[in-house]
């Protein structure tokens, strides 16, 4: 399932990394202009956590991080596609066993229709193990007449509505190192441990409830099936098919937590941020010369960055230059949130811009955070159909253009909650009063994430 064109890089023999206290420029952030952090309640306690975390293990390991910015190069030549998913914001409580496999059965199912519709190799990320930071369009939030800190993710602060929950906390920092830790574990777990085997496709539809989706996914499986023990009885070796490669991703947005875990790697020589493997910039925080491009310039991992409406084909240049002077194939990806309304006027010329300049990044669609609007009873939401239109316009766009969709972004969770509006079987508004279960940004639900791989697949086999 993960057989790819390119053979991938040399097995990495160390996974020591020593911690990255005068590797030069890695503080240079500290000097910049910074927005969207934290303003920490209790300065002892955040040196103590900094300290902490300066000397705990790296979650991910260098070697993962070049496999993967392999990976995603082939993405970027046409050769994989990417699907990135997962909650909006993570939060502690909800670091159990069964949501977290719910989200990675339902990205493993989303993968598989990808795969066997696009006859391509899919690289699956969560936004998981680390997605705990979030940028706020306002610091304070005001219920009945009371205002209070906004959330700005559970590793800063608490989303109940009171002054103790709502204060930052840096002790969350560890917190949200050690839900990572946990996180990743049963990912690794769930990924390498038999759970994924494709020959367990039928198993991973077990669960959720019944809709068209999962109609049409059972009839998916039971080809695969047929075809697997075809194989099967012709002798063929199924070893491969029993692990998959998944990478954590997040938002790498508090930088104080970034740094602190941040590691020379003893292969290299280098510095990797080994919070996660994939990390990316937000559309708040893209400033060129501002604290978080600078810091993440510096380190080896794979970088995204996410490109809203108003962003022009010279600051995506600008962004290449700095994020990827070498040109290495694999290390930016251009995230694009334009908007359904937007996208097919404003993605063109940046790609234009972008091709023209020889430079090869990995182009993905982030179909849900151009779209988000109020519900009449005041919830935040997204229609499907704006999703769905969003990520059509993107495959149109580089249809035309002769460029590479590669990759798709989404807000997504294996719950069966009612968030986003619309979908083969409709969530409505009302349904929202008892199943909206998000503390940031609207998901879509399993149904419609699984609707959302059997469109996107049909669009990459017109490819
Ligand atoms: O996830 C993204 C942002 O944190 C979110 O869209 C900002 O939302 P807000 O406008 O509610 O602060
Ligand atoms: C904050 C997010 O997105 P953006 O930076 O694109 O608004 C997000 O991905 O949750
Ligand atoms: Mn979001």
């Amino acid at each position: 399932m993960t057989q790819l064109s390119t053979p991938p890089p040399a097995p990495f023999t160390s996974t020591s990394q020593s911690g990255a206290a005068d590797y030069p420029g890695l503080d240079e952030w500290r000097s910049l202009p910074v927005s969207q952090q934290p303003s920490w309640s209790d300065a002892e306690a955040f040196e103590r956590s900094v300290a902490e975390l300066s000397i705990l293990p790296p979650l991910v390991f260098a070697g993962e991080v070049d496999l993967l910015r392999h990976r995603l190069a082939d993405a970027a030549q046409g050769r994989a596609f990417l699907l990135q998913g997962g909650d909006c914001a993570e939060t502690f409580e909800a670091a159990t066993a069964d949501r977290i496999s719910g989200r990675i059965r339902t990205i493993l199912q989303m993968a598989v229709v990808l795969t066997y519709g696009a006859a391509m190799p899919v690289i699956k990320m969560g936004r998981m193990a680390g997605q705990f930071a979030k940028p706020r369009s306002s610091d304070v939030e005001t219920r009945e007449g009371v205002t209070l800190p906004a959330y700005r993710g559970d590793i800063v602060n608490g989303y109940e509505f009171t002054p103790e929950s709502r204060a930052h906390d840096p002790r969350r920092m560890l917190q949200a190192y050690h839900t990572s830790a946990a996180t990743l574990n049963l990912i690794r777990a769930f990924t390498q441990g038999g759970f994924a085997d494709l020959r367990l496709v039928h198993a991973w539809n077990q669960g959720f409830t019944r809709n068209p989706a999962h109609a049409r996914y059972e009839s998916l499986a039971r080809e695969i099936d047929r075809a697997v023990k075809f194989m099967d009885s012709c002798g063929a070796d199924f070893e491969a098919l029993k692990r998959v490669e998944f990478f954590a991703s997040h938002e790498a947005l508090l930088l104080d937590y970034e740094r602190a875990l941040t590691r020379i790697d003893s292969r290299t020589g280098l510095p990797y941020d080994t919070s996660g493997h994939f990390l990316w910039i937000g559309e708040r925080t893209r400033e060129l010369d501002h604290a978080h491009v600078d810091f993440l310039s510096r380190v080896r991992n794979p970088i995204g960055v996410k490109l809203g409406p108003n962003v022009t084909g010279d600051d995506a240049l600008r962004l290449i230059d700095k994020l990827d002077p070498e040109r290495e194939p694999g290390r930016l990806t251009f995230i694009t949130r334009m908007g359904a309304k937007n996208i097919r006027e404003k993605l063109p010329p940046v790609v234009e811009k972008v091709t023209a300049s020889g430079a090869q990044v990995l182009w993905v669609t982030d179909p849900m955070h151009g779209n988000t609007v109020t519900s009449r009873n005041g919830y935040k939401t997204r229609r499907f159909d704006d999703v769905v239109d969003e990520v059509r316009g993107f495959f149109e766009v580089h249809h035309a253009l002769g460029t590479v969709p590669g990759g798709l972004h989404m807000e997504m969770t294996g719950d069966d909650v009612a968030e986003c509006l619309g979908g083969s079987d409709p969530i409505d508004e009302a349904a929202f009063e008892d199943r909206y279960e998000s503390v940031c940004d609207p998901r879509l639900n399993h149904m419609q994430s699984l609707e959302m791989a059997f469109l996107v697949s049909e669009a990459l086999t017109r490819d």
